[in-house]
C-alpha cells in the first residue's frame, strides 16, 4: 500500500502483483473497472488532515493552450508532503515539476483540483503562502547581477522582516555552508554554480518552514551537493522544516523521505526510496523510474489495445513481473538513457484522465481569516517590504552609470533637438526672379530709396521701378534671389527643383500699377494684368509654400508702407484693408517652437518614463525576479510604489532638466505659473510610469512591450495636436483624441505658457483632471493584471 492516500495515481504492490497472471479482455476490463472503483473511492483523508500535511494536492489538473489544442501538464495528480519531511520530486524534464511547483507556490492556478500549503489554500488570506513561510528557490537564478552577494541576502532578509544583524549571522553561516565566494562580489560576475548557489542561500536566508527548491544542485560538484543534503536532513530533523526539491540527479534524492516519481501529468508513485528500491527489486531509484516507466507504458498500450481487442477478440500478452522486467529489452517507450535532460516525453494524447471529483462545500472548514490592524487596512504596503524594494530598486538604478547617463542624457538631448531643429523659418530658400521692367544684371536693381515719386505740388505719380524696390523688401526676408532672363529658362529651372517659386515682373509693371491704384476706373484689363506680379509656387511643401507666400505678400506691404512713408502719407493708406492688431495671447509673430513645445515636452517626459518603467519591469520579469519576489509575500501594489517612489527622483531630474533647456536656454515662451507647469510635467511622466507598467504587465516579451510602446506613441503624438490642431481633425479622431492622455494635458500647459492662465480656468484643470484619471486607470489595470494575471 502507498503510504498516502494517492490512489488512482500511484502504481501500487496490488497494481503490480495482480499482472502476475495471463491477461484477457475481461481480465483487463474487470482491472480497469477495479481501478476505476479505487479512483472514484472517498478519498480517506479530511479536509482537515490535508491541512496537516505540509503540502497536500488533488486531482491536480493543469494545461497549456487553448480548450481546442490542450497541453496537459497535471492530469488528476496527488501529491502528499507530510510536515518535516524531505520530499524528492522527480521526472523528466518538461514533464511539469516546476507547473506544479508554481501553483503550490500559489503563482499559478490549477484548472481543477484543490491545494493545502502549510494548513491553507495558497493566495489566501492568513494562509502565508505566497509569503516568508516559503523560501523558493526558482528553477533560474532570478537575482539581481548589479547586487554583491551580500546585498542579495540582505535583500531577501528584508523582505523576511529580519533585522540586519540577524541577516549578517546567516549571511557567515550560508557563505560557509554553500562554500560562496566573498560576499562583495557582485552577483553578474560570479560563475553559474555560484549564481545557483546565492540563489539557494537567498532561499535559506529567512529559514522559512517550507523550502521549495527547483533544481538546487545544477552545476554544484558531488562534495558541496552532499553538503547541501546534509543540512537539508539536518533542518528537516526537529520538523519544523519541509523540503520540497527537485532534480535531475536521481540518485541524490536517496536521502529524501519520500520520492514523488512523475511522468505522464501524475505519479507513478509516491514512496520512501528503500521502499521503491526494494519493491521493485532495482538497484537504483533510476532502474527504479525505468521500471515504472515501462510498466506504465505497458499499461498504456494494453488499455489502448482494449478498443481494437473488442472489435477484433485477439488475446493480449502476460503483463510482466515488474520486478523481473529486463531493462535491456523492454521497449522503454519515450524513455532512454540517462534520466533527466535526455528523456523527453509528452502528456497529449495518453488515455487516462482521472476524473475531478467535487469536494463537497460543506466538508471544507472555513479559513482563519487574519485579524488586521486599521493601520494595515489604510496603508496595503509592510513597511519591510518597501524598505527592500525601494533600497533594490535604488541600487540597480543608480549603480548602472551608463544606463543612467542615458537615461539623464536622452532628454537633454531630444530637447536641444527639438528647439535646434523645430519651429525656425526656413530662409535662403532659392527664389526664380524673372523682371522685364529692369535691365539689371542683378536681381537687387537700382531704385532711388529717398525719392518720393509723387509729385508735391500736382500730386501726380511717377512711379518707377517698383520691382526693384519689392524685390529690396524680400530680400530681407529670402535672400536667395536668382535672376534669370526669360520666364521659359527660370520656369525650366525651377521644374528641376531649382527654385521654390518664379516671381515674373513684366515690363511696364510699375506704370501700371501706378495706373490700377491712382486710375481705377479707367483701368483696363490689359493694365491690370501688367500690374500684376505673375507667380509660379512649388507647392510640393506645404509648410515651405506657406512661408513663401507669407514673406511674397508681406514684403509687398513693406515696401508700399515705406514708399507711404518717403511720400509722407499715412502708413496705412497703401496696405490691404485688414489690420492685425497686437495679439490677444502669444507673440506678434507666432512661433510654431512656442506652439509645438508643450506637447513635446510632455511627449518627452510621457515616453522615457514609459522606456524606463517597462523595461526596468520587464527585465525583473524575464529574469524570474519578479515571480520570486512575488511568491516571497510582495503585493503588485508594493512593487508598484517602490517603481514610482525610485522612478520619481529620476523623472523629477529629467522634468527639471528639460524646462530648464526649453526656457532658459532657448527662451521658450513661458507666461504662466511656473509651479503648476512643473507639477503638470511631473505627473505626466507618473502617468507615463504607469502606462509603463501596464505594458510590462502585459508584454512578455522586450520585442511585444516595444511593439505596443510604440505603437502607443505614434497615435499618442499624432492625435495630441502637437503636428496639426485637434479640431482640424475627424469629428471621431477629435474625440478619440480628447480622451487620450497627452492632448488636454498639452493644451492645458500650452495655456499656461502662452497665455498665462492658471489652475483656475477649466482648459488648464481639466489637463490635470485628465491627467490625474488616466494615472489611477492605468495603476489600477497594472495592480489587477499582477494580482491576476498568472503562469
Ligand atoms: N507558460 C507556459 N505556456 C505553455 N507551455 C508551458 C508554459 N510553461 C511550461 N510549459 C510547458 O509545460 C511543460 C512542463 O514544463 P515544466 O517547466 O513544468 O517542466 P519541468 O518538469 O519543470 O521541466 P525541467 O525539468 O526541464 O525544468 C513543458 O512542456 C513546457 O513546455
Amino acid at each position: 500500500m502507498p503510504a498516502y492516500d494517492n490512489e488512482g495515481a500511484t502504481i501500487s504492490m496490488e497494481d503490480v502483483r495482480e499482472i502476475d497472471r495471463p491477461i484477457t479482455i475481461s481480465t483487463i476490463e474487470e482491472e480497469l473497472i477495479a481501478r476505476r472503483n479505487r479512483m472514484f473511492k472517498t478519498q480517506k483523508s479530511t479536509v482537515a488532515s490535508r491541512r496537516q500535511q505540509a503540502v497536500c494536492v488533488r486531482r491536480a489538473h493543469k494545461r497549456y493552450g487553448t480548450a481546442k489544442n490542450p497541453n496537459v501538464i497535471l492530469d488528476g495528480l496527488n501529491m502528499t508532503v507530510a510536515k518535516g519531511s524531505i520530499y524528492g520530486l522527480l521526472g523528466a524534464s518538461g514533464c511539469g515539476k516546476t507547473t506544479l511547483l508554481s501553483c503550490i507556490v500559489g503563482r499559478r492556478r490549477l484548472n481543477s483540483g484543490e491545494i493545502w500549503v502549510l494548513g491553507g489554500k495558497p493566495g489566501s488570506p492568513g494562509s502565508g503562502v505566497p509569503g516568508p513561510r516559503i523560501g523558493y528557490m526558482p528553477q533560474e537564478v532570478a537575482l539581481f547581477g548589479e547586487f554583491s552577494i551580500r546585498e542579495t541576502l540582505i535583500y531577501f532578509g528584508w523582505i523576511a522582516n529580519m533585522s540586519t544583524p540577524q541577516v549578517e549571522e546567516r549571511i557567515d553561516f550560508l557563505i560557509k555552508l554553500l562554500q560562496l565566494p566573498n560576499p562583495t562580489r557582485q552577483v553578474k560576475n560570479l560563475s553559474g554554480g555560484q549564481q545557483r548557489r546565492t540563489s539557494l542561500a537567498a532561499a535559506l536566508i529567512h529559514d522559512p518552514e517550507l523550502l521549495i527548491l527547483d533544481e538546487p544542485t545544477v552545476g554544484v560538484d558531488p562534495v558541496l551537493r552532499q553538503s547541501i543534503w546534509d543540512h537539508l536532513v539536518d533542518i528537516t530533523k526537529e520538523g519544523r522544516t519541509t523540503v520540497i526539491i527537485t532534480t535531475h540527479y536521481i540518485d541524490e534524492t536517496k536521502q529524501a523521505n519520500m520520492i514523488g516519481l512523475m511522468r505522464g501529468g501524475r505519479f507513478l508513485a509516491e514512496e520512501s526510496p528503500s521502499e521503491l528500491i526494494s519493491r521493485y527489486n532495482a538497484e537504483s531509484l533510476e532502474e527504479v523510474f525505468l521500471k515504472l516507466s515501462v510498466l506504465q507504458n505497458l499499461g498504456k498500450r494494453r488499455r489502448s489495445s482494449i478498443l481494437a481487442d473488442v472489435v477484433e477478440k485477439v488475446e493480449l500478452p502476460t503483463m510482466p513481473d515488474p520486478s523481473a522486467i529486463d531493462l535491456e529489452e523492454a521497449e522503454v517507450g519515450e524513455i532512454s538513457g540517462e534520466f533527466g535532460d535526455n528523456v523527453s516525453m509528452s502528456s497529449k494524447g495518453r488515455v487516462v484522465v482521472a476524473p475531478d471529483l467535487p469536494i463537497p462545500v460543506e466538508a471544507i472548514p472555513p479559513e482563519e481569516k487574519p485579524k488586521r490592524t486599521k493601520m494595515e487596512m489604510i496603508m496595503p504596503m509592510k513597511w519591510h517590504h518597501m524598505k527592500a524594494l525601494i533600497w533594490k530598486n535604488f541600487w540597480s538604478l543608480f549603480r548602472n552609470f551608463g544606463v543612467l547617463a542615458f537615461i539623464m542624457g536622452l532628454p537633454i538631448s531630444q530637447m536641444v533637438l527639438f528647439c535646434l531643429a523645430i519651429g525656425h523659418y526656413p530662409v535662403g530658400l532659392p527664389i526664380a526672379v524673372v523682371n522685364y521692367e529692369s535691365h539689371s544684371s542683378d536681381p537687387l536693381c537700382y531704385y532711388d530709396q529717398k525719392k518720393c515719386p509723387q509729385d508735391r505740388s500736382t500730386y501726380d505719380w511717377h512711379l518707377t521701378n517698383f520691382s526693384c524696390r519689392y524685390l529690396d523688401f524680400l530680400s530681407k526676408r529670402q535672400s536667395n534671389l536668382i535672376l534669370y532672363p526669360n520666364t521659359e529658362e527660370a520656369m525650366s529651372e525651377a521644374a528641376h527643383g531649382k527654385a521654390r517659386v518664379v516671381l515674373v515682373f513684366p515690363a511696364n509693371f510699375s506704370t501700371c500699377l501706378q495706373e490700377r491704384i491712382t486710375n481705377p476706373r479707367r483701368t483696363d484689363d490689359y493694365t491690370i494684368m501688367n500690374s500684376d506680379v505673375e507667380i509660379h509656387m512649388d507647392n510640393t511643401d506645404k509648410q515651405v509654400e506657406w512661408m513663401l507666400s507669407r514673406d511674397l505678400q508681406l514684403a509687398f506691404m513693406d515696401a508700399t508702407q515705406e514708399l507711404a512713408k518717403i511720400c509722407q502719407l499715412p502708413s496705412r493708406m497703401m496696405s490691404i484693408p485688414v489690420h492685425f492688431n497686437e495679439p490677444i495671447y502669444g507673440l506678434d509673430e507666432a512661433n510654431f517652437t512656442d506652439f509645438a513645445g508643450p506637447g513635446v515636452i510632455l511627449t518627452i517626459i510621457f515616453f522615457l518614463a514609459v522606456a524606463l518603467t517597462s523595461g526596468s519591469m520587464l527585465a525583473e520579469r524575464n529574469e524570474g525576479i519578479l515571480e520570486r519576489t512575488l511568491v516571497s509575500g510582495i503585493t503588485g501594489t508594493e512593487i508598484l510604489f517602490s517603481h514610482v517612489t525610485v522612478q520619481m527622483l529620476v523623472m523629477i531630474a529629467q522634468s527639471v532638466i528639460v524646462l530648464v533647456i526649453g526656457f532658459v536656454f532657448f527662451g521658450l515662451t513661458m507666461r504662466g505659473p511656473i509651479g503648476w507647469v512643473t507639477f503638470l510635467t511631473l505627473i505626466t511622466g507618473l502617468c507615463g510610469m504607469t502606462f509603463g507598467f501596464v505594458v510590462s504587465c502585459v508584454c512578455d516579451t522586450d520585442r511585444t512591450a516595444t511593439y505596443l510602446a510604440l505603437g502607443s506613441f505614434l497615435p499618442m503624438v499624432l492625435l495630441c495636436g502637437i503636428i496639426w490642431p485637434v479640431e482640424g481633425m475627424h469629428l471621431i479622431l477629435q474625440w478619440i483624441s480628447y480622451i487620450l492622455p497627452l492632448t488636454k494635458s498639452t493644451e492645458s500647459l500650452r495655456s499656461m505658457l502662452q497665455r498665462g492662465w492658471t489652475i483656475n480656468v477649466p482648459t488648464v484643470y481639466s489637463g490635470f483632471i485628465s491627467t490625474g484619471i488616466w494615472i489611477a486607470i492605468y495603476l489600477t489595470t497594472s495592480i489587477l493584471l499582477l494580482k491576476f494575471k498568472k503562469g
